[in-house]
């Protein structure tokens, strides 16, 4: 199945900023991917240059088959698109920016948009600028949803809102790839967007360091901490692949993608006490960003989630 979203090999660089480094990136159809990454790290610009709104440096984008390099507006006006800050027209009301937006669009749109407006429970008659920032929110899902884009891109598209407001938006994108359409998520909210995410995509300084399904990602992954006897005492090797490692005093902790058990009861057995559990997403990436400020994480972290710039991907389902 062709992929929705594609960006092979994309380097994208700001004067001396490297925003995207050789950034390569697969999402079939009917999945939500969530896109994650500390402030920076280069979330925004991926979208944007899928978009075809910023130019890349080197490798290709493309999105639903159309490259991203001469068909923006094709794909703009084939996406629905919700921006972190989404610009609306505030002298319209709720209703009028339905039908203003729907005269881009075939037959239909402003009565899917109203569809819409009334189940995020949005007033028809209210004035754009009278909307609290989640009502602005929901009034920008509704438009990107009720042309039925085959693919959803929202850049943080929840940040600022109250819980409620979050967790219509997250059901919305499940019903999105029920339906076989894809959607692409820009989030610091880690716990919430596990609950929904097929897969995670995850930048690290302008790398992407891991690209999987989010269910094999936590099967294979587990966070050992080991109590050392003394300063002095060497930390144990781990028996695995290491994402992470963060010694606080004799306690160190690892997060380790396919940890051998029995082997490290052995390695452990004349260092100290240790447990084991399966870590949350939000766990692995803060393991993630805590190793990125360490020197030569790069290379750690894509020997470790098996990935390298050029080749990331997966194919969820
Ligand atoms: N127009 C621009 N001019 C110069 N540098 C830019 C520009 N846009 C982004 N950058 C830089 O590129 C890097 C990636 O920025 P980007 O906005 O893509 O990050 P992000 O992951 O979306 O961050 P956040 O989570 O804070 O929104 C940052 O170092 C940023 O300063």
């Amino acid at each position: 199945m062709s992929p929705v979203v594609h960006l092979d090999n994309v380097t994208k660089r700001y004067r001396n900023v490297t925003a995207l480094e050789n950034v390569s990136l697969k999402i079939p159809p009917g999945v939500v991917c969530a896109l994650l990454g500390a402030n920076g790290a280069g979330k925004t610009t991926a979208i944007r240059v899928l978009l075809g709104l910023e130019p890349v440096d080197s490798g290709t984008a493309s999105v639903l088959g159309i490259d991203s390099s001469t068909g923006g507006l094709e794909i703009r006006s084939r996406v629905g698109y919700v921006a972190e800050q989404p610009s609306l027209y505030d002298w319209m009301t709720v209703e009028e920016i339905g039908w203003f937006a729907a005269g881009f669009y075939p037959l239909g749109y402003a009565e899917a948009y109203d569809r819409y407006t009334r189940r995020f429970a949005l007033e028809a008659g209210k004035k754009v600028r009278e909307l609290s920032k989640g009502m602005r929110a929901k009034v920008a899902l509704s438009l990107a949803l009720a042309h039925s884009p085959d693919l959803l891109i929202l850049d943080e598209p929840t940040s600022g809102l109250d819980a409620l407001v979050r967790r219509e938006f997250l059901e919305s994108m499940v019903d999105v790839a029920a339906e076989g359409r894809s959607v692409l998520l820009s989030s610091h909210q880690v716990s919430e967007v596990e609950r929904v995410a097929d897969m995670v995509a995850i930048l690290l300084g302008g790398q992407l360091v891991c690209v999987e399904r989010l269910d094999e990602l936590k099967r294979t992954t587990r966070e050992v901490v080991v109590t050392l006897p003394d300063a002095s005492t060497a930390p144990p090797s781990m028996p695995g692949q290491v994402l992470a490692h963060v010694p606080f005093g004799h306690e160190h902790a690892w997060m380790v993608r396919d940890l051998d058990e029995a082997r490290l009861a052995e390695v452990c057995r004349d260092v100290g006490p240790f447990s084991v559990r399966t870590p949350g997403l939000e766990d692995i990436l803060l393991a993630l960003l805590r190793e990125y400020r360490t020197p030569g994480w790069a290379h750690r972290a894509k020997a470790a989630t098996g990935t390298t710039s050029g080749t990331a991907s997966a194919t969820p389902g």
